[in-house]
């Protein structure tokens, strides 16, 4: 069989939510697992019609906790095509998604009434439940944020512009820094107010960029590093080789953020792409922007 490299659907090549036209076992390659024998395919229905895939993704050499869960690629994946919501969420047999990914997709808008399609092992025995019905007594952004606030995916501008004087660091990449504010500007971090983007280029000189997005259960948060990986991934970035054809990334984040993700995102980059050069660019919030 072909290894698959598709990770959007039209919702014609896919057909309904349960209808079983998107073999997940076919995509089942695209899985990065190296340590558990969980692979995890899970496809998002966005509100555009388009199908989203996502699977995890483990890093060897760091802590499991920096793993990507399907689920949270399926975000990444919407939020990098500019998709607004997800309504529905199938996942590979027999998995659910776990209470780190419950928690959170509570940021989507009108989350409780997400639609979770599940099957068994042979998938079959479909069966469709609510979001609500996996998380009761959620914890939510309701909570905490007014109601016009953007929720996650919905359309954000945070009013970042580049502040000197690192902004003068000899460029061998002058796509790069553009590419980081412009996905710090979109990053979801109503808690924290500390947005924050990377921008990757690889050897062929492609730009990848992903946004940091926060929980409400802070935990749950998915960093700037794993959101711009997927957009690597989803694009096919490094082919069979990997991660280790990133050459350069930049990291664009508030200049004394009380949530800095500096010295994390330089953590994962040395470990998972050791030929890559890595900068940092500070950024401040400018209410003039609009
Ligand atoms: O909801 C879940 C739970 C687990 N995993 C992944 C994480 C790890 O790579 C593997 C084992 O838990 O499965 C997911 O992708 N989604
Ligand atoms: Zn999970």
């Amino acid at each position: 069989m072909a290894q698959p490299s598709k990770f959007v659907f039209t919702r014609e090549e896919a057909k309904s939510p349960g209808d079983s036209l998107i073999n997940i076992p076919f995509l089942i390659p695209l899985v990065r697992g190296p340590f558990s024998t969980s692979k995890v395919v899970a496809l998002g229905f966005g509100s555009s019609g388009r199908v989203f895939v996502g699977v995890n993704v483990e890093f060897p050499g760091l802590p499991l906790h920096h793993s990507i869960h399907a689920e949270q690629f399926v975000v990444a994946n919407l939020a990098l095509h500019l998709d607004k919501k997800l309504n529905c969420l199938a996942l590979s047999p027999p998995e659910a998604p776990c209470g780190h990914c419950r928690q959170f997709l509570q940021e989507i808008r009108e989350a409780p009434e997400m639609k979770i399609i599940l099957s068994d092992q042979n998938g079959d025995n479909v069966s469709t439940v609510s979001l609500e019905s996996l998380l009761p007594n959620r914890l939510s952004p309701d909570s905490q944020l007014p109601n016009d606030v953007p929720r996650l995916l919905e359309p954000r501008y945070n009013r970042l512009t580049l502040s000197g004087p690192d902004s003068d660091v000899p460029d061998r990449y002058p796509d790069l820094k553009p590419a980081g504010l412009v996905a710090a500007n979109i990053s979801y971090a109503p808690y924290s107010k500390c947005p924050s983007g990377v921008a990757l280029v690889d050897l062929q000189g492609s730009v990848y960029r992903g946004w940091y997005m926060e929980s409400v259960a802070y935990n749950p948060s998915f960093g700037p590093v794993q959101a711009a990986l997927v957009d690597y991934m989803i694009r096919g970035g490094g082919g069979d080789r990997g991660f280790t054809e990133i050459v350069g990334a930049v990291l664009v984040e508030k200049k004394d953020a009380e949530v800095r993700q500096e010295q994390t995102a330089r953590m994962l980059l040395e470990t998972i792409a050791p030929n890559c050069d890595f900068k940092v660019f500070h950024c401040c919030e400018n209410p003039k922007e609009n």
